[in-house]
């Protein structure tokens, strides 16, 4: 099994309206091809004859630590698929050791979420778990939302700022789906003041959401922010410059403005705006071990997947997460095997043709402290 077979399988039985909220995009869907086809277009160039008989793929971010550099990037609504929800992914994921960012708009509020990871990791392992963040123009509400986050044990705060105003899925369009189903609620937000039930449009999306907010945000709470959703060298120098302690590279998936790059070609160019100072994580495209070694050949300390998690939650629940988890390490390993590397952190450009460009050779994150 592969990692796209997940999709596959999870169609056998997925209502084909959730199925195209999974698989859809911005518009003509441009960017959700593109991603995938970076992988494809670059190739690796493995070193021989200095590898190590294990490799380490255990990397170290901002408040946590995880065992594998492949983690969960945040999706909304896993009750949608599965009736245990959130909760399936996070036992997954604490199980493997995988990082796992809670989206804002779970279907299973934080705190259990938070508690079922803990129970399922190892003994004596604490489980890697952030929390996605829309910062709402009511800063009260936001201020409510990270304390909720900050009790349940979460580690770092993932500010998702690509969002200004809502994606426009077209298949969501054509398919009528704009709400979820009755009995299904975004417990995050219920009671977060007053008769607020949870309902998704509750969570605004304000294009005058600034920098301010981000400065705002830092000085009210110790946890590290990381920023999700830039791609302009610009921002990524200015994001440094504002104190963030990491940045998570991604287009949404394909899923806010349509005809963006790929990530993985942005890389190179955002890594080195960075110059190393924080780390920075890739997500869009990844399916396989290739794939994850590519992105840390070119600067990234780490990927996030979407889909793939979501295919496999609606496939198997926990055990189908634990599957896909499970493939994607092993890919990885096998991967860095083959590359003559002894571990995530033994991965440069020099795996990579074509090589980054001139100029644009991305530094990394040693690990330390942000
Ligand atoms: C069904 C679905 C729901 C998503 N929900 C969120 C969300 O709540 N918050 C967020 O910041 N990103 C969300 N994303 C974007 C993902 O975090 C991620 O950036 C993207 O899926 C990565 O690309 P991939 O699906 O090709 O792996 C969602 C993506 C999908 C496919
Ligand atoms: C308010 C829900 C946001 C979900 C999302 O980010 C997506 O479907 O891409």
């Amino acid at each position: 099994m592969a990692v796209r077979d997940f999709e596959a399988a999870a169609r056998a039985t997925l209502d084909p309206v959730h199925a195209d909220f999974i698989a859809g995009g911005a518009h003509d869907e441009i960017t959700v091809r593109a991603n995938e086809a970076a992988f494809r277009r670059l190739r690796l160039l493995p070193r021989v004859l200095r590898g190590s008989a294990e490799r380490e793929l255990g990397v170290e971010l901002p408040g946590a630590r995880a065992r594998m550099p492949v983690l969960l990037s945040p999706t909304a609504f896993h009750r949608l698929l599965v009736p245990e929800g959130e909760v399936a992914a996070a036992r997954a994921a604490a199980s493997a050791g995988a990082l796992m960012i809670a989206s804002m708009a779970s279907t299973v509020a934080i705190g259990e979420v938070a508690e079922a990871a803990r129970k399922a990791a190892p003994d004596g392992e604490q489980p890697a778990l952030w929390f996605q963040l829309y910062i709402q123009p009511d800063l009260e509400i936001t201020e409510a939302l990270v304390r909720r986050a900050a009790d349940a044990g979460c580690q770092a705060l993932v500010v998702t700022v690509d969002s200004p105003v809502h994606g426009t899925h077209e298949r969501n369009r054509r398919n009528g789906f704009h709400d979820l189903p009755p009995g299904l609620r975004c417990e995050n937000l219920v009671d977060l003041r007053d008769g607020e039930s949870g309902h998704v449009r509750q969570i605004v999306m304000s294009p005058e959401i600034s920098w301010t907010q981000v400065d705002w945000l830092r000085r009210i709470t110790d946890l590290p922010v990381l920023l999700k959703g830039v791609l302009h060298p610009e921002d990524a120098r200015l994001a440094v410059r504002h104190g963030v302690d990491g940045l998570l590279l991604s287009n949404h998936g394909g899923r806010q403005l349509d005809t963006v790059p790929a990530t993985l070609e942005l890389l190179p160019e955002i890594a080195a705006a960075v110059g190393g100072r924080i780390p920075v994580i890739l997500d869009g495209g990844v399916r396989r071990g290739t794939d994850v070694v590519k992105a840390l050949a070119l600067g990234a300390s780490a990927v996030g997947i979407g889909r793939p998690v979501m295919w496999a939650l609606a496939d198997g629940g926990e055990a189908g997460v634990g599957r896909l988890l499970e493939l994607l390490r092993d890919e990885v390993d096998d991967a860095l095997a083959l590359c003559g590397a002894t571990g995530v952190r033994d991965v440069g450009p020099e795996l990579v043709r074509p090589p980054a460009p001139p100029g644009r050779v991305p530094g990394s994150w040693d690990g330390g402290p942000v």
